[in-house]
């Protein structure tokens, strides 16, 4: 008999939105979102805008039949207990979209779309009250941002107390739980469950980057998670930490606001489980090498690898405890982690500002014979003197920098020749770790 290979069912999900031209928010923010959370995103599409980063310039609302189809067609087929809704424009899609999710029993998560942050109306005046009092009632999550709060509950919201007491009217209208988002307010959203009473906060922080798109992903991420097992507290955590990794991996795009980055989150993730993975492959090289040991200096030695972009030292993969010399051999004392090196650490952030390509180093006992062999194997060479350094620098920061500018670009070889107190050392650079790793224990070789 053959085995079938285990396949997870993967959660489906729908979003109910308007499209935006410009890639930002509308359902390109949902369905990236979905991508990146795991899940199967669909969508019926509500409205196409005319919209870029500067603002909605047109918006051309399909028929309130266009849109029951195409939710028709994803329920029909697919199991989805999952939608959100976006925006839904007019008081007649409004209600095509409750019927539909009546009838599909859909749990749906209602991001009240009014206007984009940016100019142009989403949703018409008229349509509000509908929604408030025809949709609403059939929701399990609505996740207003504080002047959609106020829209919702005939006030304004200005402050943490307003969005408690707008929470608890929007609740009234019949939804089970309210999220007000906080990102106009203190940075913490407020959870308020209508059958427990209760309010739970959520804090966060203020992040720079692109916002452009941030409701519609946070509404999204909310959907994806719940869809995906969680609670609703755990839903809610889990969105505000994807939208804050969002907008911080933000790209500049277009002239006014840009869009957040849904994949950048994720994709940092892969980076930094493959630079462990690379770091692991280079110490494992060190440490099977009869000859590395000689290279270890007094201090000891560490090799670290940076994902790309690093910008700290968390975004340096390194040895927790470094690498010593135990009974002639190359030994970590710790294992391989993000943040566990200062000084190596320091020499690739500094060297990264000259060459992104360069994301490697590791730190070898300084002697004339490696030298020489650098030379032998013509290796760009370069060196600092700690004497010249000016007070107040990290020495790791002037020093390379201070190397790779004499040198006119990143070289494979740093030295210096100590100071008071301080060892002299050799520094190899590289692409990656498994390169400066094998490079190290090639010059290994070649010594005494
Ligand atoms: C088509 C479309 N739908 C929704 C919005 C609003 O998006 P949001 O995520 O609230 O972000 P900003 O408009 O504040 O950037 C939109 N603009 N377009
Ligand atoms: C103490 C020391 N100095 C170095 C230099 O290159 O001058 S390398 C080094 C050891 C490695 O330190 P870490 O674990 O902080 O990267």
């Amino acid at each position: 008999m053959t085995e079938k290979p285990l396949k997870v069912k993967t959660p489906i999900v729908l979003t109910i939105a308007g499209s935006d031209s410009g890639g930002g928010a509308g359902i390109a923010a949902d369905l990236k979102t979905f991508a990146a959370l795991g899940v199967h995103g669909t969508c019926a599409i509500t409205s196409v805008t005319a919209q870029n980063t500067t603002g909605v310039l047109k918006a051309f609302d399909l028929t309130p039949e266009t849109v029951a189809s195409q939710i028709e067609a994803v329920c029909t087929d697919m199991e989805v207990r999952w939608a959100k809704s976006g925006m839904l424009a007019s008081s007649e899609i409004v209600r095509e979209v409750a019927k539909e999710v009546r009838k599909h029993e859909l749990s749906l998560v209602l991001d009240p779309v009014i206007a984009a942050e940016a100019g142009g109306n989403l949703l018409r005046k008229e349509a509000l009250s509908v929604l408030a009092e025809e949709l609403l009632p059939f929701c399990k999550v609505t996740t207003p941002n504080a002047s959609e709060a106020g829209a919702l509950a005939g006030m304004t919201v200005k402050t943490p107390e307003d969005a408690k007491v707008a929470a608890r009217k929007i609740a009234d209208l019949g939804v089970e739980a309210v999220i007000v988002t906080g990102g106009h307010l203190d940075a913490t959203d407020l959870i308020y469950e209508a059958d427990s009473e209760t309010f739970t906060r959520v804090p966060g922080t203020f992040v720079k980057g692109g916002t452009h798109g941030t409701g519609c992903t946070y509404s999204a991420a909310v959907t994806a998670f719940l869809a995906s097992g969680e609670d609703l507290e755990g839903a809610a955590r889990k969105a505000k930490k994807f939208v804050e990794q969002a907008i911080l991996r933000s790209r500049p795009a277009g002239r006014g606001v840009s869009p957040v980055n849904q994949l950048g989150a994720v994709l940092e993730e892969k980076e930094r489980y493959l630079v462990l993975r690379e770091l692991k492959d280079a110490v494992s090289i060190l440490e099977g090498s009869p000859d590395f040991s000689k290279l270890i200096p007094e201090v000891g030695c560490n090799i670290g690898m940076a994902i790309p972009e690093a910008d700290s030292y968390e975004d340096i993969a390194a040895v927790e405890g470094r690498i010593v010399r135990h009974r002639g051999r190359a030994v970590s004392v710790g294992c391989v982690d993000f943040g566990a090196s200062r000084h190596v650490a320091r020499i690739i952030l500094s060297s990264l500002r000259y060459n992104p390509e360069i994301r490697a180093a590791i730190n070898v006992k300084y002697s004339m014979e490696l030298l020489a062999a650098c030379k032998e194997m013509k290796l760009g060479i370069s060196s600092f003197d700690r004497a010249e350094e000016p007070e107040n620098t990290s020495t790791m920061d002037w020093g390379t920098a201070e190397a790779i500018k004499k040198y006119g670009s990143v070289p494979k070889v740093i030295y210096d020749k100590g100071g008071s107190g301080k060892e002299p050392m050799i520094r190899l650079l590289g692409g990656c770790a498994t390169e400066v790793a094998k490079l190290a224990v090639e010059l290994a070789e070649k010594i005494q």
